[in-house]
């Protein structure tokens, strides 16, 4: 229900309404009053051409109407004029009004709606002309179909007629709970008859002469059905007024809106209704118990051959997908239930340790040297004059790289290329990776592990640090350079520190370069001296250090005594017969195996892969399996060759090339440990270590190296500081622990776990420094 009221023009009210303030203030002039201010308010919005107020009862309405004709305001009321104010409104009218305090200039001017009556302009919402008795055509039209469903009405019975009844009831019913009808039992609406309303009594409907009048509001009434009268207790409103209701009314509010609800009754209203067509309303007596139309539909579709069909192609496509996912499946390599067993090789079940008991004084002792020292020491050329001296490189080699070497201009590097194999290695004048290269003496058999100097390739030095028995400390003892790698910033005493740590415990240092110096003595001992003092705080033993004045350029005191007169103040042994002296450390051949893959190649034709390293624990013999942790894939060893020599078993402290079966080179990688598959390392994300802090150390981010294996870790917990000597707890739970000291702490590999084990020597970086190193607790 709509009730439209349109603004043609606007005139003031308030001297009108303000006649009601006059009387004494009854039942009925309170609610005129009240109504009136609505009314009014109403038409202060200005902005809105058309105003739609719903629920208001039509008798409050038709008061309302006729309140408004009684009183007909004038465009040029004196009420224009803010000098009149005061005499037009009595004082207190808006005393209880929030907004009655509003300038009367900013008030707009307020003409009350024209309710027209029948005969009159009757012009569908409000029409145009103003002529008293003519009716537009369009209203003409409605009227005769009004008229001729009036009289179709009359024939009906009183039964089947629909009920006339008020817009109070119809608006209560719209406020108010249903009875207890159900919508089923609810009868079924009929074309509403228009009723046109007449002149309220009293009513002038002629202007005032010379008045503009405004446009009328029609308001009509139709016939509805029968609506159960409504009870005290549905009119109570459902919900009480809003807060921008309460500013704007007050506690009126209530009042005023039940007030309404009586005297406006008569409202004339327009209500816009579209009768039901018989079809809708047949169906609206059904109450929709039967399936939609949709659902109609529906039915039909599923039972149709289309639907069918569909279920027919769904069928097939999954159909086709199993047999697709069958073939994908048996595509795959799938994950068997059980790692395929290597092929078995017939195995000989020797007591390696026995075999190596009784073998050991026929046998050479092997001892892994690493060669380590500041970038540019002369490491490489050492090694390779040690190897032209000791007859392992011969004549021709040597004369074919020092032409080589010329051609690009580096031929002081001849010797060193001996060693240092790789085009980016020749060019560029720096070891990058270990060097792996041996010699035999009458005493020994020595593998050298020539590790880069520069900074950048420490990880490659660790890897070679972890498999030395003894290590050959090089340093230049040129006029700045010994001091320069002897700084905080060189290799010197990292590289010492990290062999250290890798349990080395046997250092030959190299004063290098002594040619350069016309074999100045004092500079050898001031070497010597400072070199003491570190290597003892680092850790080493005065018994296990020796120095040795050379130069591995002119080869004096690497292989042959210099020449007589030359080194008038030095008569030790030169570098190699140092060597014969160092003994390996003994290693646990009775242990598990334990081998860091060093490298994994094509060993041949009839050895498709093959892997080589050193034996660090335990012992291997032909036809054992092993596997590569942390892999899991295994195989089967079907060779073996120690020192390049083929050998039924190897010991810890060989180097060896293990030639396997029943393994693909994809799972093998430098780095793996390989173990028996009855003893194999489990890989460990948190563990204890006992290290030597080469930098201060709190809880922080660090990387662990492990060989060749390096993965990102965190320091999580510092433990304890311990004594260097005895090894006992000297503080516990350290804030920091400072460069030098010796400590327990807790570690966790923040990626993969790491193939470790107790006694596995590790070392840790953070931002490109070694800041320790230790072992595994
Ligand atoms: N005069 C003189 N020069 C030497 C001696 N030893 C090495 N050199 C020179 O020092 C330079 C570096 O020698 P390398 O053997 O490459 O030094 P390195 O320590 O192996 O270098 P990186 O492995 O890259 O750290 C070369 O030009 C050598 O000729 C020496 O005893 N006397």
């Amino acid at each position: 229900m709509v009730l439209l009221l349109r603004r043609r023009k606007v005139h003031h009210i308030p001297s009108e309404l303000s006649r009601c303030d006059g009387e004494e203030k009854t039942e009925e002039n309170s609610g005129c009053r009240s109504t009136k201010r609505l009314v009014y308010f109403i038409f202060r919005v200005r902005s809105s051409s058309i105003i739609t107020m719903v629920g208001f009862s039509s008798s409050s309405a038709r008061t309302t109407s006729r309140e408004m004709h009684r009183y007909p305001c004038h465009s040029e009321s004196r009420l224009d004029r803010p000098e009149n104010v005061n005499d037009r409104v009595p004082s207190g009218f808006w005393s209880d009004v929030p907004w009655g305090g509003v300038p009367v200039f900013r008030l707009a001017e307020l003409v009350p709606p024209r309710i027209l009556v029948e005969g009159r302009t009757t012009g569908l919402l409000g029409g145009s002309s103003l002529q008293p008795g003519k009716t537009s055509k369009l209203a003409a039209l409605a009227k005769a179909r009004s008229k001729a469903k009036a009289e179709k009405a009359a024939g009906l019975t009183s039964s089947d007629a629909p009920q006339s009844t008020t817009a109070v009831s119809l608006l209560d019913k719209l406020s108010k709970k249903k009875p207890s009808t159900t919508p089923a039992e609810t009868p079924a609406p009929t074309p509403a008859t228009v009723t046109p309303i007449p002149p309220a009594a009293g009513t002038s409907p002629e202007p005032p002469p010379g008045e503009i009048m405004p446009e009328p509001i029609v308001v009509q009434t139709i016939d509805i059905p029968q609506i159960p009268a409504a009870t005290e207790s549905d009119i109570t409103p459902k919900a009480s007024p809003s807060g921008f209701a309460k500013s704007m009314f007050g506690r009126r509010l209530d009042e005023m809106l039940l007030d309404l609800d009586d005297k406006i009754a008569d409202a004339q209203l327009i209500y816009f209704s579209v009768a039901p067509s018989q079809k809708a309303a047949a169906k609206a007596k059904q109450g929709f118990e039967g399936p939609s139309p949709d659902d109609v539909v529906i039915a039909a579709q599923s039972q149709s051959k289309g639907l069918n069909k569909t279920q027919k192609t769904e069928k097939s496509t999954a159909a086709t997908t199993t047999s697709i996912q069958k073939g994908i499946d048996g595509l795959k390599i799938g994950e068997p239930s059980e790692k395929p067993t290597p092929p078995k090789i017939a195995r000989k079940k020797i007591d390696v340790v026995a075999e190596y008991e009784k073998s050991k004084s026929k046998r050479k002792e092997n001892a892994n040297l690493v060669v380590i020292g500041h970038v540019d020491a002369g490491k490489s050329t050492l090694m390779g004059r040690l190897l032209y001296d000791s007859g392992v490189v011969d004549e021709r080699t040597i004369q074919k790289y020092k032409q080589e070497a010329e051609k690009i201009g580096k031929s002081s590097f001849a010797l060193a290329w001996v060693l240092d194999q790789t085009g980016e290695e020749r060019t560029r004048g720096v070891t990058i990776d270990i060097a792996v290269n041996a010699f035999e003496t009458e005493k020994g058999r020595f593998t050298i592990l020539d590790a880069p100097g520069h900074r950048d390739f420490i990880p490659n030095m660790i890897a070679g640090a972890a498999q030395a028995d003894f290590a050959v400390l090089v340093i230049d003892s040129s006029p700045g350079e010994f001091e320069a790698g002897f700084n905080i910033r060189g290799q010197t005493k990292e590289h010492a520190l990290l062999v250290r740590s890798m349990g080395v415990q046997r250092i030959i240092v190299a004063v290098n370069k002594l040619d350069l110096l016309h074999w100045d003595q004092d500079r050898f001992d001031e070497i010597r001296q400072q070199m003491t003092q570190f290597l003892t705080t680092a850790g080493f033993q005065s018994k296990n250090m020796s120095f040795i004045p050379c130069s591995g350029l002119t080869g004096d005191n690497i292989v042959r005594k210099p020449k007589e007169g030359l080194v008038p103040w030095y008569s030790g042994p030169t570098l190699i017969e140092e060597l014969e002296t160092a003994k390996p450390v003994a290693k646990a051949i009775e242990k598990a195996l334990r081998m860091t893959i060093t490298d994994v190649y094509r060993g041949g034709v009839t050895n498709p892969v093959t892997i080589s390293g050193r034996i660090e624990v335990g012992n291997v013999q032909v036809g054992d399996t092993i596997i590569a942790v942390p892999g899991d894939e295994r195989a089967t060893v079907k060779g073996i060759e120690v020192d390049n020599e083929a050998a039924e078993w190897a010991v810890a402290g060989n180097n060896v090339q293990l030639h396997l079966a029943g393994i693909e080179m994809d799972h093998l990688k430098i780095g793996d440990v390989v173990c028996h598959t009855d003893s194999p390392l489990v890989p460990l994300r948190e563990f204890e270590a006992k290290i030597l802090a080469f930098e201060s150390l709190t809880p922080m981010m660090i990387d662990i190296h492990r060989g060749r294996l390096n993965a990102s870790g965190r320091i999580t917990k510092l433990v304890a500081t311990l004594d260097k000597g005895n090894g006992t707890i000297t503080k516990k739970k350290p804030r920091h622990i400072g460069p030098g000291s010796l400590a327990m702490i807790n570690i966790l590999v923040t990626g993969a776990p790491l193939p470790l084990e107790k006694g596995s020597k590790i070392v840790l970086r953070a931002d490109g420094l070694t800041v320790a190193a230790g072992v595994v607790e």
